[in-house]
């Protein structure tokens, strides 16, 4: 794809969605493979939440289905072993180059913080306007991960990892979101994180990262 398409595609995404994050691959200055990938997971974002916002009718259900269906068969003979895949293993791109989670935009990650901002589309509401429980832990283990396994530490694990639930964290919102490390005993990285939407604290987290030991998976 030429940079000219890779701006088209991506302003298409962001005007079909209003408030998207960026592709963190313009502003580190990725290659064209990534910015490409790039788009495709936002593109994929996007679809997920105008499907959760949507009610289609009969026809078109079924139409998006046969396309579904004709992607997965394009895709099925192109799996490759786990550790050349891109999805979930680009950590220069904001979304990692995957969809389970939502993209966090960071500003700055140093050796010991990380802060930036999250945004949870539809696809992650719980109800009533609030994001999903289980998807405020799947975050959390995102960014702490990211944090623990920065600098050129050894791969962690995440051990233990606790959420306490402060006030709703909004859907459909830009949100402040924080990672500290706040102690290192061994093996041992504990790490907390935070969910602001504006002055109001929305949930915190602190998880316990064990550096893993050569050959363990
Ligand atoms: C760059 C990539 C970016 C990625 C972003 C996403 C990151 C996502 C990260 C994950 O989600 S990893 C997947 C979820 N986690 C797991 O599947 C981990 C499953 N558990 C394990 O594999 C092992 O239990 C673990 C590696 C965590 C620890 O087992 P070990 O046998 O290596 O260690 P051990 O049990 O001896 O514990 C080491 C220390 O940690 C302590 N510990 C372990 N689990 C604990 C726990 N749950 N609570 C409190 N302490 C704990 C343990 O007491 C001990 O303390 P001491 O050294 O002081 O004695």
């Amino acid at each position: 794809m030429t940079a000219e398409r890779a701006e088209a595609s991506v302003a298409k995404v962001l005007s079909d969605t209003g408030e998207r994050p960026w592709r963190s691959s313009d502003l580190h200055g990725g290659d064209e493979y990534s910015a490409t990938y790039e788009d495709l997971t936002h593109a994929l974002g996007d679809f997920l939440d105008r499907l959760a916002e949507a009610r289609p009718d009969t026809e078109l259900i079924e139409s998006m289905t046969e396309s579904l269906a004709g992607w997965a068969r394009e895709l099925g003979p192109l799996a490759v072993r786990e550790r050349d895949r891109v999805f979930g293993r680009r950590t220069d791109l904001a979304s990692r180059g995957q969809t389970m989670s939502p993209t966090i935009e960071l500003a700055e990650i140093s050796d010991d913080s990380a802060s930036g901002t999250v945004y949870f589309g539809s696809y992650f509401l719980g109800g009533n306007g609030a994001v999903h429980g289980g998807a405020i832990p799947l975050m959390f283990d995102e960014i702490l991960g990211r944090l623990a396994n920065a600098s050129g530490r050894p791969p962690q694990r995440t051990a233990y990892l606790h959420t306490d639930y402060r006030s709703i964290t909004p859907v459909g919102r830009t949100l402040g979101v924080r990672a500290w490390l706040c102690s290192e005993d061994g093996r041992k990285r504990i790490l907390r994180a935070t969910i602001h939407d504006g002055e109001t604290l929305c949930a915190e987290a602190e998880g316990l990262f064990v550096a893993l030991k050569p050959g363990q998976p």
